[in-house]
């Protein structure tokens, strides 16, 4: 089965045949494969790439015969040093069985580290000795060298590291086999820096062998929105202006940026959650059907998409800064930074002229959670009074607590005719008990293995996306938009729900879903 169709993975096997997803049509699906985490002593490493690696590893996706994972940092540090530093991450269950407590030990075994700088040529050619030594150990016969390259760094030296690797790692065999690099975001600061990006990376690598992460696209439910949207007669009339009045898709948080102040400074809440995670999602919610699940046919439809988004405008924006937030000595004390932020998109296009897509994000709010919300219009000719109750809404949560649930109105069981809000409920932790749903960063991981795109961003969906927000970053940048102050542990500035009211999103009071417990 090939990886571009839709399909349950292969939990027994290891990489499926993919025509479409190979890089130069060659691509060996077995043999050696040497994965090599750059940026290794840093927090995404050990905190999601080595824990999805272990995950993999466990269910059998990363053979100990074929694979080898490689740490590679400037901090001068022992094979063992970096394995105590990754040990606590990667025994995430309490009270871990001995079995489970050996795979770690294992899994372990098969890191080694190198030690080198990110714009010099000794520590690479050190780090290829370092491959091709395990690849002349495991190397099959039939098969030919994988090189997978996950640069877990800061994307200051993106541009030196991919030279670095093309200049001194590519794989070698004339059998096939591939090199591929995984980009993390923030993929640049505004079209211009990520257009100079894309072009540096560009010249030295093809864009099937470009993976630009964006964690959101592994999560489960955004994973379900294609099914949901085009696998279900319910939603195919409904899925439109005449319909749906507003949308809204939200990220929060309910802590600050607890260390990473420094970074988050630099780039901001648009720019850290918004311009990727919640535009991604907006895409899937908003495209057109594809004509197949080809990973470029769906990129097509999520590139009109971005490129149909008109123009934000400034009375469709709140911006806000949690109180506290500059007392991290890494922020400055002038800091216009926006911590939080609501955003009002327009797709201007025959299904969704006219409804709103609220985009909102924000730190150290009451609340974490991610979900998409789509509220439809009013009931015409409304008998019962519906409107009291509340509209119809269909609520997809991201996190946590996995759920589908739909809003509806119903008879009140009993005698009176009388009407009342509940909900249809697909809540997994109660449907599919005793289903582990994957990390994102472990799905995608595996992809980038097959060689599936499906689920990264493309080289035109980053500069179209980067098209939307450049002009409201570069008027926060210069200082035009003031982000409001909000107490931390709040909903945020009270600005933002007067826009959501005014952009016709109708609360529903008096009642609230709360997830079933087992
Ligand atoms: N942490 C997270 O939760 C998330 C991170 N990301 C993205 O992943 C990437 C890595 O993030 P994260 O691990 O948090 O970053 P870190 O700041 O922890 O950096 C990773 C490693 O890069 C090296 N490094 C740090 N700063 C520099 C620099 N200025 N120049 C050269 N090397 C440097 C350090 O290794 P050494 O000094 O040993 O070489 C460090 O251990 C970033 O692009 C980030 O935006 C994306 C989503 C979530
Ligand atoms: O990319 C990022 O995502 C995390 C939130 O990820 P989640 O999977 O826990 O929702 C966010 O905390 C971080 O600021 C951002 O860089």
């Amino acid at each position: 089965m090939g990886t571009s169709e839709w399909h349950i993975e292969r939990r027994s096997s290891f990489g499926t045949e993919s025509p479409l997803s190979r890089d130069g049509g060659n691509a060996p699906e077995s043999g050696s494969l040497a994965i090599v985490v750059l940026g290794a002593s840093g927090d995404l490493a050990k905190k999601k790439t080595f824990p999805a690696l272990f995950h993999l590893y466990r269910q059998g996706f990363l053979p100990p015969d074929e694979v080898h994972i490689f740490g590679y940092a400037r901090t001068k540090i022992s094979d063992d040093e970096l394995r105590n530093r990754l040990h606590g991450y990667l025994v995430p269950d309490k009270g871990a069985s001995p079995e489970k407590l050996d795979d770690v030990a294992k899994f372990l075994q098969l890191i080694k580290y190198v030690s080198g700088s990110y714009d010099s040529e000794d520590g690479f050619r050190l780090l290829d000795k370092e491959i091709s030594e395990h690849e002349s150990l495991k190397n099959s016969t039939e098969g030919s060298s994988r090189r997978l390259f996950y640069l877990a760094l800061p994307p200051s030296v993106y541009p030196s590291v991919c030279k670095m690797i093309k200049t001194c790692c590519m794989n070698k065999s004339d059998l096939g086999g591939w090199t591929r690099v995984v980009v993390e975001k923030p993929f640049g600061k505004d079209l211009d820096s990520a257009e100079e990006l894309s072009t540096e990376i560009g010249k030295l690598f093809e864009e099937p062998q470009i993976y630009r992460i964006d964690h959101y696209l592994g999560k489960e439910l955004v994973q379900n929105l294609l099914v949901l949207r085009f696998a279900n007669r319910f939603f195919l009339p409904l899925w439109n202006r005449d319909n749906i009045d507003n949308v809204q898709i939200v990220f929060r948080e309910d802590f600050g940026t607890d260390g990473r102040g420094g970074y988050f400074d630099q780039y901001g809440i648009i720019r850290d959650i918004i311009q990727n995670h919640l535009l991604q999602v907006l895409c899937l919610v908003a495209m057109e059907k594809p004509i197949s699940l080809k990973p470029e046919h769906i990129r097509d439809e999520k590139v009109k998409v971005l490129e149909s988004v008109l123009p934000i405008r400034d009375d469709e924006v709140v911006l806000g800064q949690y109180e506290g937030y500059r007392d991290d000595p890494t922020v400055p004390d002038e800091s216009n930074t926006p911590t939080f932020a609501t955003a009002i998109l327009r797709i201007h296009n025959e299904r969704w002229e006219g409804v709103p897509f609220i985009l909102k994000a924000g730190k150290a709010l009451n609340s974490r959670k991610a979900e998409i919300r789509v509220q439809f219009k009013d009931v015409p000719g409304d008998i019962f009074k519906c409107k009291k109750q509340g509209r119809n809404e269909f609520v997809i949560r991201l996190q946590p607590s996995e759920a589908i649930y739909m809003k509806l109105t119903v008879k009140q069981p009993g005698l009176e005719m009388s009407t009342v809000q509940s909900e249809l409920d697909l809540s997994y932790g109660q449907r599919y008990q005793g289903v582990i749903i994957p990390e994102a960063y472990e799905r995608l991981i595996l992809d980038t293995i097959k060689g599936d795109q499906q689920h990264f961003v493309r080289r035109d969906e980053l500069k179209a996306s980067w098209q939307i927000f450049t002009p409201l970053l570069h008027r926060i940048d210069g200082g035009e938009l003031k982000p409001i102050p909000y107490k931390p542990g709040s909903r945020g500035p009270a600005e933002a729900d007067q826009l959501l009211e005014k952009a016709g999103y109708v609360q529903t009071h008096g009642y609230i879903w709360i997830p079933p417990t087992l």
